[in-house]
């Protein structure tokens, strides 16, 4: 069965739910191998096996944390050049695609990105990608070299299939190049309980009709009732009623979960740009002509403040 590769993304050997993500997406395609690097292989190998990772490749040097993503690209290079794998699958963050483009290059393939599906075709690998604010839906392949794909997380729902994946150590040449810029220092964002943006199930985000910062109570409190991560578009942030960290969109962050939630958000472009692949969108606006509700799956013309209060009651007494 042909090799797929799959670039691990983990903070200190614990496996980010993208990658679980991906082996899924991976056994579609053939047999799962893992690309690991760093330190702490081993406690990630028990996840990576529980999602299908026949092998895990484990590359662990030191120039791994001191550089940026060179050391990805290197390794993959090297591993790809070597094993021969069908595709080589990578998560649609910043690093994952800047590492995608950098492989396709050193191996003369082509390159995908920001794909949410990822299915097996008589050609190799066939992605589904969302385009110009969800209007376009683009099926593409691959037609040179091994298939390198970046995919948005949430694309496809975490499956466990149990193996004991095989460890192998491998010794990657670092080139000169990746030497030419070096980490200094990293530091944790700072984060509360809810999940990371990129990466939660739900996402809840309010807009400039939240009205002000002590408003965003509000759509806190419906993410907290769904274990939600919490959002907000441009206008909401630059008024400085929430953290940049949190905007959505085409400057800010682009997410894909399963639900998204707009409330008092107008739907620009921009807007759009950032929430478009997720799978079902509910908008809250009092304006009927809002353009959120072009692109939303279920829509309520209401004030937030009324509207939302009532869902966060409908669905605490639902659970009780
Ligand atoms: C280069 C560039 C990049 C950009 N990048 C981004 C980006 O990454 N992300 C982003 O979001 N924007 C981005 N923008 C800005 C974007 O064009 C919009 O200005 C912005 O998205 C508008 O935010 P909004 O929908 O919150 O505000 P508005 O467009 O002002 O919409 C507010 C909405 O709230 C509704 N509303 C008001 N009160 C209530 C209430 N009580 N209850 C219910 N509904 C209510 C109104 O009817 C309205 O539809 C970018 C712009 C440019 C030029």
């Amino acid at each position: 069965m042909a090799e797929i590769l799959v670039l691990v993304d983990h903070a200190e050997g614990v496996v980010r739910k993208p990658t679980l993500e991906l082996l899924t997406l991976a056994r579609r395609l053939g047999e799962p191998s893992a690309v690991f690097l760093g330190p702490n292989a081993d406690s990630a190998t028990e996840a990576l096996g529980r999602y299908g990772a026949h092998k895990v490749y484990v590359v662990d040097a030191p120039e791994v944390d001191e550089l940026l993503v060179t050391p990805a690209v290197d390794a993959l290079t090297q591993i790809a050049g070597s094993t021969g794998p069908a595709a080589i699958l990578l998560p649609s963050n910043p690093d994952g695609k800047e590492t995608g483009a950098r492989v396709a290059l050193r191996l003369e393939s082509g390159l995908i990105t920001d794909a949410v599906d990822v299915v097996a075709g008589e050609d190799g690998p066939v992605t589904e990608q969302s385009a110009f604010a969800a209007t376009y839906q683009v099926t593409a392949h691959v037609t040179r070299g091994i298939a390198v794909i970046t995919v948005k997380p949430n694309a496809a729902a975490p499956e466990p299939a149990p193996v004991t994946p095989e460890v192998e150590k491998w010794d990657v040449t670092f080139g000169p190049a990746s030497a030419a810029a070096k980490v200094l220092s990293r530091s944790p964002r700072e984060r509360g309980d809810r999940p990371e943006l990129t990466e939660a199930d739900i996402v809840v985000s309010g807009g400039r009709g939240v009205n002000g910062a002590e408003n965003f109570a509000v759509i806190e409190r419906v993410a907290d009732t769904l274990g939600a991560a919490v959002g907000a578009s441009r206008a909401a942030v630059d008024a400085g009623w929430y953290p940049h960290s949190h905007q959505v969109g085409q400057t800010g962050t682009q997410v894909s979960p399963q639900l998204y939630l707009a409330a008092g958000i107008s739907g620009a472009i921009q807007h759009r740009a950032g929430m478009q692949t997720s799978k079902t969108i509910v908008a809250v606006n009092k304006d009927q002509d809002a353009p959120i509700f072009e692109l939303a799956d279920y829509g309520v013309v209401g004030d937030l403040f009324q509207v939302l209060p009532q869902l966060v009651e409908e669905i605490e007494r639902r659970r009780s």
